[in-house]
This record gives structure tokens, C-alpha cells and sequence, in this order.
């Protein structure tokens, strides 16, 4: 049974980067997926983003739609302060299998709750069984078609606090219009647009942050 892509990527890792060195883990990753095969990682420009949002928020709780390999679980998880947390959602079994091995290696796991399942049935469930009282943070990353009906069960759920943050990735490429005018033309978040490119390739895309307002 040959590989898969997502195997590939972790085993690169795991034969080139330092064990328990979250930066040595994210570099292989970009090397392997701007050198060898393009993956959906979010990639080490629009990371860039990523980390100053984050440095921004220095959230206590964060919560990820979309782990896949794993790449922004430990972008994230490296910028935590001690004590914070990361809970991060993968629907794909292959790919949480994959991401729980590359969170392990790279030495976050304590800070990082890898949760496998539909988000639609997990956001529901992050106050009661996963003991979340509001976030401070979210990373859409998941599926643009699940952006704003997740945006509005988060709000539903009452996971939201003002000055909660969001930040979407692929605004442009796959692209998200119907988010976009969802969160632009809603009143209760203030918007900012980050333009970027598609991970590894020379493709406009774009980020877009939404702060509640409560
Ligand atoms: O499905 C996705 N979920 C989360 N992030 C993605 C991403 O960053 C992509 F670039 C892409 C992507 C896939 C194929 C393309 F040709 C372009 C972008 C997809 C996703
Ligand atoms: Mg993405």
C-alpha cells in the first residue's frame, strides 16, 4: 500500500528535523513542500501573519479548524505562553493519525488538544467536555464552506468574548465570498484584510482578521 503524501511529509520530518525544536519541525515542512510536493500547510508567509496575530492576542485559549499535518498546530502552540492552550479540530482520520505524530515530535503536545471529528459537532462540546469558557482565539482553516455556519455556532455557543479574534486563512485561493460578506457586513466584528500568497507558490491569496466586538 504506497504512502501518502501526508505520510511523506511526516516521515521527512522525523528523519531531518530536531526532535522537541518546534522551528527545525516548521522549516523541514516548508523545505519539503516548496522543494519536493506543494501541501495545504499555511506556510511560512502567511505564518508570518500568524505569528504576529498571535503575538497580538497571547491568547490563554486557542482553538484551531483544521489541523491536517499539523504545521499551524505547532506555529501555534510554540508562541503559547505557559499555562495556554491549543485545541485544534481535524474531521480526516489519516491526517489527525498524521498530525499527532508531528505535534508529538516537534514537543508541544502539552500545550496542544488534538480533537478529531466534524467541528459542527465538536464546537458544541468544547465548554462542557473540554472545560473552554470563552476563546480568545480562532484559526479558520478547515473547509471555506464551513467558515461562517462554525462562525455562527461559535457565537451560538457563547465562545465568543469581546475582543475574541479571528483569523480565516484562504480568503483569495480556495477563496471564502460568502465569509467575507458575512463577517464584513456584520457589525459585531471589526475586519482587516491581510494580503499574502498561497503557501509555497507565487498565487495572490489573503487572510482576513475579525475581532468581536461583543
Ligand atoms: O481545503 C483547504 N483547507 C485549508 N487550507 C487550505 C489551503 O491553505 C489551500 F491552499 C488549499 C488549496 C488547495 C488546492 C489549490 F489548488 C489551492 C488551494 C485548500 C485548503
Ligand atoms: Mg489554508
Amino acid at each position: 500500500m504506497n504512502q501518502s503524501k501526508e505520510q511523506r511529509i511526516l516521515n521527512f520530518v522525523l528523519q531531518n528535523a530536531v526532535r522537541g525544536d518546534p522551528c527545525s519541525v516548521l522549516d523541514t515542512i516548508d523545505k519539503y513542500c516548496s522543494q519536493k510536493e506543494w501541501a495545504m500547510n499555511v506556510g511560512d508567509e502567511k505564518g508570518l501573519i500568524l505569528d504576529k496575530t498571535l503575538e497580538e492576542v497571547n491568547p490563554s485559549v486557542a482553538l484551531e479548524l483544521g489541523t491536517y499535518c499539523g504545521y499551524s498546530a505547532v506555529r501555534i502552540a510554540r508562541l503559547l505562553k505557559p499555562g495556554a492552550r491549543l485545541l485544534t479540530v481535524e474531521f480526516n482520520p489519516e491526517f489527525a493519525a498524521i498530525a499527532k505524530q508531528m505535534i508529538e515530535f516537534a514537543g508541544v503536545q502539552d500545550k496542544v488538544k488534538l480533537l478529531e471529528g466534524p467541528s459542527e459537532e465538536i464546537i458544541p462540546q468544547l465548554k462542557k467536555k473540554y472545560e473552554v469558557g470563552t476563546l480568545d482565539f480562532v484559526f479558520l482553516d478547515h473547509w471555506k464552506d464551513r467558515y461562517t455556519p462554525d462562525t455562527i455556532l461559535l457565537q451560538e455557543c457563547n465562545l465568543l468574548k469581546k475582543g475574541s479574534v479571528l483569523l480565516a486563512d484562504n480568503i483569495i485561493v480556495p477563496g471564502a465570498p460568502e465569509f467575507i460578506n458575512y463577517i464584513r457586513n456584520n457589525p459585531r466584528f471589526q475586519c482587516t484584510n491581510y494580503p499574502s500568497h498561497l503557501e509555497y507558490m507565487k498565487v495572490v491569496d489573503a487572510m482576513e482578521k475579525a475581532v468581536f466586538l461583543g
